[in-house]
């Protein structure tokens, strides 16, 4: 029997109990053993596995939010007062010990909102249930940050160094740098660019400590050693990333105020549920999602059921997405919205669609 089943077996036995004089040394056993077994699952995430008993959670929905944060700052709240799910919600820490999966619905989307135990310091090297959590913040397309207001920026920053210390890259946009790695030849160095960070012996000092003697690589803009080195390491992940500032009923107007005007930032209430339609705009916004809606010939088209899809997606994306095999029987399609520059236009199956943009496709 796993740990997370014994804990489970232990509440349920609580539950059981009725509370009075004869049974509060019981009870308060049952507690110890909770709390060691917490301890426990906290502290050995080795023998738990990098996948981790109560992290296996299918992707579903049209994207997935990943609640990143401290213990105790409003996560499990959140997931509560947004979603249909309810996930328990203490005042003490780790409260939370699985991944639990809730859907936010929005604008025809369903987004999968995913709650976590909390992280911290050296969650990276496996302090806490951080390797698991961080695996999880891995397969997210949004990182949603979750600060607690009244705890200053040092959180922000903490997080932020044990996820980049995993390969998770935020709010940054992949390296242009072309890096090919050769059998032979030497390394070929070229910039399209003034490079300020560094320069031709540095790059080939780099490449000589991952023991790299041949390759070609272009810096096409002006990047830096970390960024050359996540290029040659690979296997980082670029993930758009809001800071969710919790808890702004305990702050000043003017605290609040400062902190909304942060980047990429949110201020909200998971408690009393204060700015959720902004915090949710800004969700959608950031997952950059793209609704398309599609008709038939002579017909409107259906407003309530878009097909949600990625940025950058194109008409063959969206034949794609209503039909294995439509894409090979499209020969154009009639497309409008801010994508075109006339409504309707005709377009090719290449035609990269906007949000909102309304299809029609013409078979061969
Ligand atoms: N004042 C205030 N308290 C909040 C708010 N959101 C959550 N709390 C309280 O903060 C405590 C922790 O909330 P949780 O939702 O359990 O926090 P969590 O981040 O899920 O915690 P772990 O699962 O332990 O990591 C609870 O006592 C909540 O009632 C908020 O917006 N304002
Ligand atoms: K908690
Ligand atoms: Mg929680």
């Amino acid at each position: 029997m796993g740990i997370l089943d014994r804990i489970a077996e232990i509440e349920a036995e609580m539950n059981r109990t009725q509370k009075n004089k004869a049974t509060e040394h019981h009870l308060g056993l049952l507690k110890a053993r909770i709390a060691k077994l917490r301890a426990q699952l906290i502290a050995d995430s080795e023998t738990t596995g990098p996948k981790g008993e109560g992290f296996e959670v299918s992707k579903a929905g049209d994207a997935r939010v990943v609640m990143i944060g401290f213990p105790s700052v409003g996560k499990s709240t959140l997931l509560t007062s947004m979603t249909k799910t309810e996930s328990n919600s203490a005042s003490y820490e780790f409260t939370t010990l699985t991944c639990i999966p809730g859907v936010l619905e929005y604008s025809g989307s369903r987004i999968q909102l995913l709650d976590l135990p909390g992280i911290i310091e050296g969650a990276a090297q496996g302090k806490g249930r951080g390797k698991q959590v961080i695996a999880v913040a891995r397969t997210a397309d949004l990182v949603l940050m979750m600060l607690d207001c009244t705890k200053g920026e040092k959180q922000k920053e903490l997080l932020t160094k044990e996820l980049e210390s995993c390969g998770i890259r935020l709010n940054q946009k992949p390296p242009n740098i072309y890096y090919k790695p050769k059998k032979a030849g030497g390394v070929s160095f070229n910039a399209t660019c003034k490079l300020t960070k560094v320069d031709e012996r540095m790059v080939k000092m780099v490449l000589h400590e991952y023991k790299i003697h041949h390759a070609e690589i272009l810096f096409r803009e002006d990047c830096t050693t970390e960024q050359l080195i996540d290029v040659i390491v690979g296997n980082r992940v670029y993930l758009n990333c809001l800071y969710c500032y919790n808890k702004i009923d305990l702050v000043s107007l003017e605290e609040c105020s400062r902190l909304a005007h942060l980047p990429h930032s949110v201020v909200a209430s998971s408690a009393l549920k204060l700015n959720f339609p902004y915090l949710k705009d800004m969700i959608w916004e950031y997952l950059a999602l793209v609704r398309v809606y599609t008709k038939k010939k002579g017909q409107f088209p259906d407003l309530s059921e878009p097909l949600v899809l990625r940025g950058g997606c194109t008409v063959r994306d969206a034949c794609a997405a209503l039909h294995r095999t439509l894409a090979d029987q499209v020969k154009s399609a009639l497309v409008w919205g801010t994508s075109t520059k006339h409504d309707p236009q005709k377009v090719g199956l290449a035609h990269l669609l906007e949000d909102e943009d309304v299809l029609q496709v013409i078979k061969k």
